[in-house]
């Protein structure tokens, strides 16, 4: 909380945000301009620990001392609003603030009359790969049109051959953690399944084509295409990225998050993208993150105040352009974004963003995705080891869906 004031009459404020160097830069830019239009009040930038997210975070708000802000997944937001971690915000908003924003994220914070906190961007995935292993291997990327992009059987006859050339893997994908099982939802999505049906609470998952998507994901576990490092909860944040900069994959399916560290690592030549692979159909993943007060702090209205700033349509381009974020504020013209490195991958993300199903984004927003989410992560990771059958694994998610009291 924001108890411990550093400077006698300064309010003090932490806000805290994922490891992810661009960000962290952005966020104090944008600190700094705050503190200069509100010289009494100091704002401190850290970083929230990635795999026991949950943990920390419960165990923090059970103290009092979680931080004031907090950047979090869509995925993990609605429980925190449901269990009362996050503050209504709305009184302290100017009139309308929700009115530019795409309905689908606002209603991600729009809740019950209240407004738990601001949708700062979104994300999602698209394919990676090497220019120098491809070029190695005669294989040319597929043409650059999301509906051309590399299908199902296609992609897998590509990461057969990279395999062979890298002598380790042909992709990797970026799962980056326990709490990433959502991740996976794409696959079958885009192979015309689904989790629940329209009510959002009723299974969908043990159809053919759920178990379908599930065997097809399992072949790339059991034809060591895909690292067993490299499941969902067998991931680590850049485990992805760590592969495809280390020569171990060829191709990797992931998001932008990907881009510092391939900055870093790889001349720029050595690497470029595509669209995401698609099946019968199209999907990619419900990136980004949501923004909001915590209850432990003790100054609601300023964090508030400065939230609003932090996501002014200004605020928002200089964030989105470091990082590579997909802004979710209609008035934002990406086009004038001007993104500071690989525009050209950049402008994937934003074509891809319109492949993202509304349905999914629905039952991933959900109040209680959050426990579905570690049931799909406990039984995927299970049937990409090979210990459950993709049909075992389809029954069980099934059963934890029903079981979640709704
Ligand atoms: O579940 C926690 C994950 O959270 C981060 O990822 C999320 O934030 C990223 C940056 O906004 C965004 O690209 C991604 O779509 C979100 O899921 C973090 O980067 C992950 O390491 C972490 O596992």
């Amino acid at each position: 909380g924001c108890s411990a004031d550093p400077a006698p009459g300064k309010i003090r404020l932490r806000l805290s945000t994922w490891n992810i160097a661009p960000d962290l830069v952005s966020y104090r830019a944008i600190a700094d301009r705050y503190q200069q239009l509100h010289p009494d009040v100091e704002i401190a930038v850290e970083v929230t620990p990635g795999g026991d997210f949950n943990q920390w975070l419960t165990t923090r708000l059970a103290a009092d001392r979680a931080p004031d802000l907090i950047r979090i997944i869509p995925q993990q937001f609605g429980r925190y609003v449901d269990t009362g971690g996050m503050v209504d915000i709305a009184q302290w908003l100017p009139l309308g603030y929700g009115d530019d924003y795409r309905e689908n994220f606002w209603s991600i914070v729009a809740k019950d009359g209240g407004v738990y906190g601001l949708p700062q961007h979104t994300d999602n995935f698209i394919t990676f790969y090497r220019r120098d292993i491809l070029d190695r291997i005669g294989v040319s990327p597929p043409p650059d049109a999301v509906d051309r992009a590399w299908t199902w059987p296609e992609f897998l006859d590509v990461a057969r051959e990279v395999k062979r050339a890298t002598g380790a893997y042909g992709f990797s994908v970026g799962f980056g953690g326990v709490n990433n099982a959502y991740r996976w939802l794409p696959f079958l999505y885009m192979h015309g399944g689904r989790l629940v049906e329209d009510d959002l609470v009723t299974p969908a998952i043990e159809d053919d084509a759920g178990v379908e998507a599930l065997e097809w994901t399992r072949r790339w576990y059991a034809e060591g295409l895909v690292s067993l490092s490299n499941t969902v909860k067998g991931s680590q944040g850049d485990t992805a990225t760590t592969l495809f900069a280390t020569d171990q994959a060829g191709l990797m399916l992931n998001n932008p998050t990907a881009l510092p560290t391939l900055q870093e690592s790889l001349p720029e030549e050595a690497w470029d993208t595509r669209y995401m692979i698609q099946d019968v159909g199209r999907a990619s993943d419900c990136g980004g993150n949501v923004l909001a007060v915590t209850r432990s702090c003790r100054h609601p209205e300023v964090a508030a105040d400065f939230l609003a700033f932090l996501n002014d349509p200004e605020n928002t381009v200089a964030f989105c352009r470091g990082g590579g974020w997909v802004p979710v504020r209609e008035s934002i013209d990406v086009d004038e974004v001007g993104y500071s490195y690989r525009p050209d991958t950049v402008a994937r993300f934003l074509v891809q963003q319109e492949t993202v199903p509304a349905d999914m984004i629905a039952v991933e927003t959900s109040p209680t995705f959050n426990v579905v989410n570690q049931v799909l992560g406990d039984y995927l990771d299970l049937c990409l080891i090979g210990s459950i059958t993709p049909r075992e694994a389809a029954a069980s998610i099934a059963e934890g869906i029903r079981n979640v009291r709704h």
